[in-house]
């Protein structure tokens, strides 16, 4: 395009504050198992973290769904559980359950763990596949990069897993907050270092995923899911002004209200347990959001589909709107239902 002003891509200009016609649309976990060449690559990979780690088949299975689907967006392939790899923590996945890693739990295991500014020796390859897909990607995908947010790396750091309630990391913020915080702290350093180097080798907007915001309640939402989220969006915006960064917050219900203007954030990611027109009241109104469709619909599609893809579209067509998925999608949705639902924001 040189010579010429190229038009700003169309997630940039949602994320600016632009109300677009037609919304862009991308989808949390859309390089996955749903895909059949993303198990075929990930096969090629053997594990999972080794095709985290291999630059050329990440890139590979970051393209693909942009391939099949056209989306405005492209997130990096990679995992919120590098960060506590990268700070020593052991980390393995287990077939059909999830992930594992050594337990945070004392004082000991704590100072154990390497400082904030070493994770770049193992993060390495994480900003190669960026810096790949700065020249692979069509010039009107946006190229997302992310983390997940302190809170949400702790529960799995504290527990060695996924937890559905989140107890042990609640337990250890109640019997040992200096503990607790000292952790939260490591993880936002590091943080805004591996996000900073993600804008450096391309990444055009920031993703922080909150995944399990949603159990925190009153004060220690404040302090260990806003704060950090401010600070990282901060720290991220004075090394690198203008860029975009999008907060989820997840299963924050009432606490999304206001969540954008508290932290600085461009845009507020929503989970489908709150109603688009809710949202668009009380959340839309300060700015752009993100969502919000139940990733069930892409496996029993059907008129469902049609109709509530519609209904999210419609009702925050009066403000910005980046149209995703509520949470990831799951391995046994359609192909078929993805391109459905393509169709009909576009239609
Ligand atoms: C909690 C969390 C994790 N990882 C992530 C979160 C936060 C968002 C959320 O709540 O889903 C985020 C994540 N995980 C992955 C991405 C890549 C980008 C994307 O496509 O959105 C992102 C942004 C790839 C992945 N991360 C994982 C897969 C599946 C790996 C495989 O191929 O087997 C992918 C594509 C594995 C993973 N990684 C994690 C779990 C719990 C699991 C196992 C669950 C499962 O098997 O689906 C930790």
């Amino acid at each position: 395009m040189k010579g010429h002003v190229m038009a700003k891509k169309k997630m940039l200009r949602a994320l600016a504050g632009e109300t677009l016609a037609v919304p862009p649309v991308w989808m949390m976990r859309q390089a996955g198992r749903y895909l059949p060449e993303y198990r075929a690559t990930r096969e090629q990979a053997g594990d999972f973290l080794s095709l985290c780690y291999n630059s050329d088949l990440a890139t590979e299975v970051t393209l693909q769904p942009i391939r099949r689907f056209g989306f405005d967006a492209a997130i990096l392939f990679a995992d919120i559980l590098l960060i506590p790899q990268a700070l020593g923590a052991e980390l393995w996945f287990v077939t059909g359950e999830g992930p594992r890693l050594s337990t945070i739990t004392t004082a000991r295991d704590f100072e154990a763990l390497k400082p904030a500014e070493v994770i770049h020796e193992t993060l390495a390859p994480i900003y190669q596949t960026l810096r790949n897909l700065t020249q692979e990607l069509p010039a009107e995908t946006t190229l997302i990069g992310f983390a997940g947010a302190p809170w949400t790396v702790a529960t799995y750091m504290i527990a060695g897993r996924g937890t559905p309630d989140q107890a042990p990391a609640h337990a250890l913020m109640r019997e040992n907050r200096a503990l607790f915080r000292a952790l939260i702290e490591r993880l936002t350093e590091a943080t805004i270092l591996y996000l900073s180097a993600q804008v450096e080798a391309g990444a055009e907007v920031i993703k922080l995923f909150d995944s399990w915001a949603g159990s925190l309640k009153g004060a220690d939402f404040d302090e260990f899911a806003l704060e950090p989220c401010r600070r990282i969006t901060a720290a991220l915006k004075e090394r690198h002004p203008g860029i975009a960064v999008i907060g989820f917050p997840r299963e924050a219900g009432e606490r999304y209200i206001g969540f954008g203007r508290a932290t600085g954030i461009d845009c507020v990611a929503l989970d489908n347990s709150v109603s688009p027109e809710w949202a668009a009241e009380h959340v839309q109104r300060d700015g752009c959001v993100q969502g919000n469709l139940a990733p069930s619909h892409l496996v029993t599609g059907g008129s469902a589909l049609v109709e509530e893809t519609r209904r999210i579209r419609d009702a925050f067509s009066g403000g910005p709107h980046v149209f995703n998925l509520g949470h990831g999608i799951t391995p046994d949705a359609d192909p078929a239902n993805v391109q459905r639902m393509i169709d009909t924001i576009r239609e």
